[in-house]
């Protein structure tokens, strides 16, 4: 093995390359099979070492890329092309002029300071796989629903109004305003481009219309401004699972908010000047009252006294000032004490600017951080406390705080929420919202009529955060979106500019204001969050098809995660963990699209934006919403996408399947001579000892460069002995056999969720599913959507499982009753034409692509499939363990992982890495 390290993944490829020929060459080939029986039987192998984990092993010469490259790219069209701006600039953008991106809408709120421009770009329909198209039928049973919406996704924009043109340019580079309308869906008046109509809101839909007709030959349609705003709000509120946060002392708080206990709430917009809006209901609302003293004024006189050149230059001017030079103070005028009396404290702020009355100092000789923050304090404070009068005049205890006044910035939050929770003397609430400026804009876009926007349920609206969707407008624009080009030359150009990728949202450690003071700043220092990063605000996927599992026991307690990482020391280490992962995966992820000089680029690209995306959550995990392992994972999954690695585990799950698809009729034939007892043992050990493939694990990736397949599965099985740490099985054997003679009932359908590839669900899941459809329990495979890690698709399933029918009848009469075997007869051992008399085995996709899953958020064909089940298997770390751990079910279920994490396994269940858990719940 010496000097052959060079690529130990291959290695363990060619490893595999090679049992596969042996098995194929030589199918009788005895070593392997005896092998196969040795696990099955769980004995130890009398020549080896156990746990020899050593990898003393001869390892094959590491071949060159074997692997293949996907076809599957969208063609660009790349007529007209043209540099955008400086061509000697480095990376300059490209434009492509006639590259559709299936747009179909946009509406704008075009503000006093800021354009908004909320878009929509539709997914491409996805079609079922021809083999799962029965399967689909049956279990919806002519019941599926057509969806009045498309799915899509809804980009956030903004630009400066005084760059009015930056804007349109925008529009026109992404042919926004020619957009492909489907007119099924959508309202088909608009195909024509003549009479194309937008929605926008703001003055400047009135200001800038002619503009709009003679730059884009497009009308505006204006929408009320109040309206909008509070369109948006409920809108967000009501279909964004954590839109709204609570924000004081540098904590930030998720609100969960019932739906039916929303209203009425005050909405402060605050924009250049500021609304304040009652609402009481959808559409029902009053304007009651506002102050000029906003967003604007802050820009403005912020300006004018520091000469600051940006609004953010501003913003971080004032994370370094000391107001206290500036502002007069209760102790200045009381001789440095309190007073006390009425409840001020010395540090209480007197009178913002009242020093400057002093004729010893002119501007010059005031420090700018100490004008920015008086003036940010100042203005906040009269937001704050205007706010609570309004909520105390009408008796209403939330408030909501949007507009862009707000930027996520903590200080300004901090300091409004002290400001209500002071007066209102802790009864009223200050809340902001994720798309805070976006309210307006979102109302417009929401009113386009038969859009069917507004019934949109928060389980089908999932959040994305791809790179290269640029959030903010000015110089990043030209390609259409999902330029994969413009999407990497965006990460290439951040990553240049460096720290505006990790620029952190200031985060002090909680400190106190104190007794009746507006006093210590509690968050304030560092930088400023970049705007410009494109980091801040995800984009929201429209997914009319995902459903809330309907068997979950409580659906509004249901929490998919098990690990919360608001705690630090937690998702420190998980951040180690997925940043040691990353070149690894970075490697397979080059290699499944052939190695090329443009994968290489991708995946470049690919690993700065999801380290950024980390460094990011490390800095303020809050930043995309309450944060849990799933999500860590799930967007690695999404940043692979979005540099269109679509399955980096490609061949290595090809190459896993057909050597465990080779013994798997051993594997059978050795089941079937146990008595029912000791089969249905050895199938839970089998499926916890063929949990250990996994590729997402640390420790298991370590395992494949020292050891062989067999050498791993047999580490795997002396794992095995009983009791696991968890350990149900007897509950479960009983429900499955009874007890003292007695047969109980069989299930009638079970939902097996499963997880890998290769050996783990063809050696572990289908012979468990094989021994529930010979129960007469009809089987439906729920596997994901797309793939993720070395997870098995519901796209790749039917192969596999008509691979392993020909070895095997009960399997094979299943497929064919779950309309999985289309050509069946003709593949068959026998080729005998028996009738489908067997319980069906079927695949449903569960709607998601990570190796986690969220059961609110699942697929409508997983949904109807559950309807008339009675028992749940779930197996894997990512799937019942990292989420579902703690999740109850309507119905028995049965929790089934190999913990392939030290820490986790020290956590979860008090163990050590490789303990198993088998978990049985009855229904609850
Ligand atoms: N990049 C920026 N440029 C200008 N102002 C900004 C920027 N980011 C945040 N702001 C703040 O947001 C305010 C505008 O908020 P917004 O909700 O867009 O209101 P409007 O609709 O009146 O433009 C500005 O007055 C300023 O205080
Ligand atoms: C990504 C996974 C959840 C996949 O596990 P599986 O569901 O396949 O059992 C798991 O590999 C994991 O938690 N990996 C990160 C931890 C580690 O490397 O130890
Ligand atoms: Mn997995």
């Amino acid at each position: 093995m010496a000097g052959l390290t060079g690529h130990p993944v291959l290695e363990i490829g060619d490893k595999f390359e090679e049992l596969q020929n042996n098995i194929i060459n030589n199918n009788k080939n005895k070593e392997v099979i005896d092998k196969a029986r040795l696990v099955v039987k769980g004995e130890e192998n009398s020549n080896n070492n156990n746990n020899n984990q050593g990898g003393e092993r001869d390892m094959a010469p590491p071949t060159s890329n074997s692997l293949h490259r996907s076809g599957s790219r969208p063609q660009l069209d790349l007529s007209k092309a043209a540099i955008q701006g400086n061509s000697e600039e480095r990376d300059p953008t490209i434009l492509l002029p006639n590259q559709s991106d299936d747009i179909s809408h946009f509406a704008l709120d075009i503000g006093g300071s800021l354009i908004k421009l909320v878009y929509f770009s539709r997914h491409e329909g996805q079609s079922i796989d021809d083999k799962r198209k029965k399967t689909v039928k049956e279990i919806s049973n002519g019941s599926r629903r057509s969806y009045p919406i498309l799915g899509g996704r809804l980009h956030f924009v903004k630009f400066e109004t005084s760059k009015l043109n930056e804007c349109l340019d925008f529009i026109s580079s992404k042919q926004l305003h020619n957009g492909r309308i489907d007119s099924h869906y959508w309202n088909s008046e608009a195909t024509n481009k003549e009479n194309a109509v937008i929605k926008a809101t703001g003055g400047g839909a009135y200001k800038f219309a002619d503009l709009f007709k003679e730059r884009l030959g497009v009308s505006i349609d204006k929408e009320d401004e109040m309206d909008c705003l509070v369109a948006g709000a409920n809108f967000l509120l009501k279909a964004i699972r954590h839109e709204a946060f609570t924000h004081m002392e540098g904590h930030k708080e998720f609100v969960q908010i019932d739906h039916n206990d929303l209203f009425p709430y005050l909405l402060v917009n605050v924009g250049s000047g500021v609304s304040m809006i009652k609402v009481d209901g959808d559409g029902k609302f009053q304007r009651v009252s506002g102050t000029n003293v906003g967003g604007g004024t802050y820009w403005g006189l912020g300006r004018l006294l520091t000469k600051c050149n940006s609004f953010d230059e501003l913003l971080e001017l004032s994370q370094r000032g000391d107001n206290r030079t500036i502002d007069m103070l209760v102790g200045d005028i009381y001789g440095g004490m309190d007073y006390s009396k009425i409840g001020l404290s010395a540090s209480t702020i007197a009178s913002s600017f009242g020093k400057a009355i002093s004729d010893k100092k002119e501007l010059e000789d005031h420090r700018p951080e100490d004008i920015s923050l008086s003036l940010l304090r100042m203005i906040s404070y009269n937001i704050g406390q205007i706010s609570y009068l309004n909520a105390l005049r009408f008796g209403l205890k939330r408030i909501f705080f949007g507009g862009f006044f707000i930027r996520g910035h903590a200080y300004t939050m901090d300091t409004i929420s002290f400001a209500v929770h002071f007066w209102s003397q802790g009864q009223a609430q200050a809340m902001f919202l994720r798309h805070e400026g976006f309210l307006g804009a979102l109302g417009a876009f929401m009113s386009y009529e038969k859009l069917g926007l507004d019934d949109l349920m928060v389980h089908q609206l999932v959040e994305r955060f791809p790179m290269g969707a640029p959030y903010t407008g000015g110089k990043i624009h030209g390609p259409p979106l999902g330029n994969l080009n413009e999407k990497i030359s965006w990460m290439e150009k951040f990553v240049l500019k460096g720290t505006e990728i990790t620029a952190p949202v200031p985060m002090a450690p909680p400190g106190t204001t104190g007794l009746g003071g507006f006093e210590v700043p509690s968050s304030k220092g560092g930088t400023l969050r970049s705007d410009a990063s494109a980091l801040n605000v995800g984009v929201l996927h429209l997914v009319p098809t995902l459903e809330v599992f309907p068997l979950l026991a409580n659906p509004k307690m249901y929490e998919p995660n098990t690990i919360d990482l608001s705690d630090h020391c937690e998702l420190e280490y998980w951040f180690t963990v997925l940043s040691e992962h990353l070149p690894d995966l970075v490697d397979k992820a080059v290699a499944s699209e052939g190695g090329t000089g443009d994968a290489k680029r991708r995946g470049d690209a690919f690993a700065r934006a999801f380290s950024a995306h980390l460094a990011r959550l490390m800095e303020e995990p809050a930043a995309y919403g309450k944060l849990g392992l799933a999500n860590l994972l799930e967007l690695r999954e999404e940043c692979l996408r979005e540099f269109q690695f679509l399955d980096a585990y490609r061949s290595i799950k090809q190459r896993e399947n057909e050597v465990s698809l080779a013994v798997l009729p051993d594997l059978l034939m050795e089941l079937d001579r146990m008595d029912e007892e000791a089969r249905l043992l050895t199938l839970i050990e089998g499926v916890l000892a063929a949990n250990i493939f996994d590729w997402g694990s640390r420790a298991c990736v370590d395992l494949y460069h020292k050891g062989t397949i067999i050498d791993i599965y047999r580490m795997s099985r002396n794992k095995m002995q009983r009791p696991w740490r968890v350990d149900d099985f007897d509950l479960f054997r009983e429900r499955m056999l009874g007890s003292e003679g007695k047969k109980p009932r069989p299930h009638k359908r079970a939902l097996l969720f499963v997880d890998n590839s290769g050996a783990d669900v063809v050696l572990g899941m289908l012979p468990l599913a094989r021994e529930l459809l010979r129960r007469g329990t009809e089987v439906v495979l729920v596997a994901n959507s797309l793939p993720a890690l070395n997870d098995v698709t519901a796209m790749e399933l039917p192969d596999i499982v008509a691979e392993a029918a020909k070895h095997c009848d009960i399997l094979r009469r299943a497929a064919e009753a779950g309309g999985l075997l289309v050509d069946a007869m003709t593949n068959t051992l026998d080729g005998s034409k028996e009738n489908c008399s067997s319980v069906p085995l079927m695949v449903v996709e569960n709607g998601c692509g990570s190796p986690c899953i969220d059961l609110r958020q699942v697929s409508s064909e997983l949904a109807s499939a559950a309807k008339h089940a009675d028992l749940i298997i779930l197996e894997g770390m990512g799937r019942a363990l990292h989420t579902n751990f703690n999740a109850w079910f309507k119905c028995e279920a049965l929790k089934l992982a190999m913990v392939k994490n030290q820490r986790l396994a020290e956590k979860l269940i008090k163990g050590e890495i490789y303990d198993c858990v088998c978990r049985y719940e009855p229904a609850s």
